[in-house]
């Protein structure tokens, strides 16, 4: 019968890839992408810059907006110190249980707290669900819509510090205009873009990097 595109990840996941070795996951994935079939994951040129951003900011505290199949949350996980909090929030209930099986093969599950639901209902939670006081920073890779929203919504409920950094996929493709002109425009934001591609492809696209100043 169908089998979905996520379930077929997740298979090439199970087939190819070690349990509990974190890059054989990864490059599990970014193998079945780019000779089978084209997947949203952040992909392997812009996981690179991710990677590097994580290590740099070497974060204690995370958050992750839209899991998808956990391709960058597996990423990201492997790269933390052992102490780190890591939140990462999916709406769609299928991507969810497929991200949680690639991330427990990953052997990454004792890393990550994958919450299910709208970011903008989970965003006003945080704090006392699990007792994060700010995030040192966030990847915004969910829905191009929710960028800006979403950003405020973070702002207001004092989940972001100077210091904390922005990082968001996207911003040329599928595009987050309104987001990136807010943030460009804010005197509370030093912001950066690193050239890329889309995933997979050869077009175009950036990660934008927001440094939160003030
Ligand atoms: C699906 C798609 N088609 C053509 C071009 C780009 C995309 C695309 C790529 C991504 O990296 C995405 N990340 C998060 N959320 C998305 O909706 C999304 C969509
Ligand atoms: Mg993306």
């Amino acid at each position: 019968q169908f089998v979905s595109l996520r379930q077929r990840i997740l298979s090439a996941v199970q087939k190819n890839a070690t349990r509990g070795d974190p890059r054989s996951v990864i490059r599990a994935i970014d193998q079945f992408c780019s000779q089978k079939e084209w997947a949203m994951n952040v992909g392997n040129e812009k996981g690179c810059i991710l990677d590097s951003v994580v290590s740099e900011v070497n974060p204690a505290t995370v958050l992750e907006l839209g899991t998808y199949c956990g391709y960058s949350t597996v990423r990201i996980a492997s790269l933390l110190p052992p102490y780190a909090k890591f939140i990462t929030l999916e709406f769609n209930p299928d991507f969810a249980a497929v991200a949680r099986q690639v991330i427990a093969w990953a052997g990454l599950e004792d890393k990550v707290q994958l919450v299910e639901g709208a970011s903008s209902d989970w965003i006003p939670k945080i704090k006392e669900q699990f007792g994060i006081k700010t995030f040192d920073l966030v990847f915004l890779d969910h829905w191009k819509e929710h960028y800006l929203s979403d950003t405020k919504l973070m702002e207001e409920c004092g989940l972001l510090r100077k210091g904390s950094v922005l990082l968001a996929d996207n911003v040329i493709c599928p595009g987050a205009p309104d987001y990136v002109e807010y943030v460009r425009s804010s005197p509370r934001y030093k912001s950066h873009y690193f050239r890329s591609h889309l995933e997979y492809t050869k077009a175009e696209e950036n990660l934008w990097y927001l440094g939160i100043i003030e």
